[in-house]
């Protein structure tokens, strides 16, 4: 997008190659992945550093992760960008159906059902997202996940239905 005007804020972030992590998907449990990620002994995928996520909790069946809103995350409107919120209620939602398989069983998700109950902007302070499993069959599992603010109230909730598939 052309800059019109000045002075531009600037960002800068790495990552980690993310084939590293892909070759380890089937090969441990969700949960062991997951925890290996939160220690620092696989690195976090690059959406991660994208938009600043950071502190992800694992338990069986349940995940949360935080983000600070920053201007980067602002839309035209001069709040976070749907966008933004819902990356944070899939990786929550996804990531707490992941903590319930077992090594050589992956998922995806299928869609994602959000509600957007209060906008953010940069004095809404740090966004806790929490996802949590409610079903999982054999097939296929429903989560929910739920955006609260620094004051606790809630901003989004999703829920979302995953794949659960088989891996080589
Ligand atoms: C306004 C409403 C939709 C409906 O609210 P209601 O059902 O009537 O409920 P209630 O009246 O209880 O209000 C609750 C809270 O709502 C806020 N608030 C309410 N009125 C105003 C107002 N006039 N102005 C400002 N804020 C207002 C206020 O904080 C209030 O809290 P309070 O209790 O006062 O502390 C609300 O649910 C909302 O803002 N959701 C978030 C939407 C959102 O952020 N979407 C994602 C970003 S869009 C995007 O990125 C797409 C895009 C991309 C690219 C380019 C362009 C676009």
């Amino acid at each position: 997008m052309t800059q019109t005007q000045e002075p531009a804020r600037s960002r800068t972030f790495s990552w980690a190659d993310p084939a590293a992590n892909a070759a380890q998907i089937g090969r441990r449990s969700g949960i062991d992945m997951l925890r290996a990620m939160i220690a620092g002994e696989l690195a976090a995928p690059p959406v991660m550093h994208l938009l600043d996520m950071s502190r992800m909790e694992a338990d069986e069946g349940r995940v949360s992760v935080e983000l600070t809103p920053q201007e980067f995350h602002y839309n035209p409107l001069g709040t976070v960008h749907g966008g933004v919120l819902s990356t944070l209620l899939d990786t929550a939602a996804g990531c707490a159906v992941h903590t319930t398989l077992p090594a050589g069983v992956g998922y995806t998700s299928l869609d994602l059902n959000v509600k957007f109950l209060r906008p953010v902007t940069v004095d809404s302070g740090t966004l806790r997202c929490e996802g949590t499993v409610l079903q999982r069959g054999r097939r296929t599992a429903l989560a929910e996940a739920r955006i609260t603010d620094a004051d606790a109230r809630l901003i989004a909730h999703a829920t979302s239905t995953c794949l659960i598939l088989p891996l080589p």
